[in-house]
């Protein structure tokens, strides 16, 4: 049986599959965008949330010295999972929060820079707070306390304002800026300004 054709526009024919990276502070709206991406895609898509790989770890308590070592190695390995699954041409909806500086670095070192889509998820602190206190689930003032790194590179592909759009209004303009997307990437560029070129 021969393999099912790759999705033209999608990928550019390239080998490796895209990466759509939602990027923003916790509460932002980077799942809600995430699901109602998978739901409007036309190509197959995997939806990689960084808590996803928190929850498969086992739940034994640990010293801080101890838990500072496993978070580090599960981001280190979201990572390279997410640049694993496209590697092998898997399209990859990304939900993370850049919150220490390191953690860009290590993606733009993995990341087929062209092949990312880099998603600036965005939402005033007063919302932010807002949302926290109403979902209750995430403790007060992290996404305030993420907010000062979050951004700090300053460059995206595309970006959104989740105080001003719904979460499936946000998932069609990043689902319609596909086939139009410019480059040098944001990745491209981000490399470029790391390389000092
Ligand atoms: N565009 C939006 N307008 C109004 N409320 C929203 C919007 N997007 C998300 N929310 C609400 O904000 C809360 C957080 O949304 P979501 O889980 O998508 O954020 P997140 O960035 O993935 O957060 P975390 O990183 O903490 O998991 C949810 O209660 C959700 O319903």
């Amino acid at each position: 049986m021969s393999e099912p054709e790759q999705g033209a526009g999608v990928s550019d024919g390239a080998p490796g599959g895209l990466i759509i990276f939602l990027n923003g502070t916790s509460s932002s709206g980077k799942s809600s965008i995430a699901v109602e991406l998978l739901r409007i895609l036309d190509e197959p898509f995997f939806h990689l949330p960084v808590d996803a790989f928190h929850a498969m770890r086992t739940r034994q308590e640990m010293e801080p010295e101890r838990l500072a070592t496993v978070l580090h190695r599960t981001w280190r390995g979201y990572h390279r999972a997410i640049a694993g699954m496209a590697a092998a041409g898997n399209n990859v909806v990304v939900d993370h929060v850049l919150s220490e500086e390191w953690r860009l670095r290590d993606c733009l070192d993995l990341f087929v820079p062209q092949d990312v889509v880099f998603v600036g998820v965005h939402c005033p602190r007063a919302e932010l707070e807002r949302r926290e206190r109403e979902r209750g689930d995430r403790p007060p003032g992290l996404a305030a306390r993420q907010l000062a790194q979050v951004h700090t590179h300053g460059i995206y592909d595309i970006e959104c304002d989740t105080s001003r759009a719904a979460p499936g209004d946000c998932a069609k303009r990043i689902k319609d800026f596909l086939p139009h997307r410019p480059t040098p990437t944001a990745f491209q560029r981000l490399r470029e300004k790391r390389d000092g070129r």
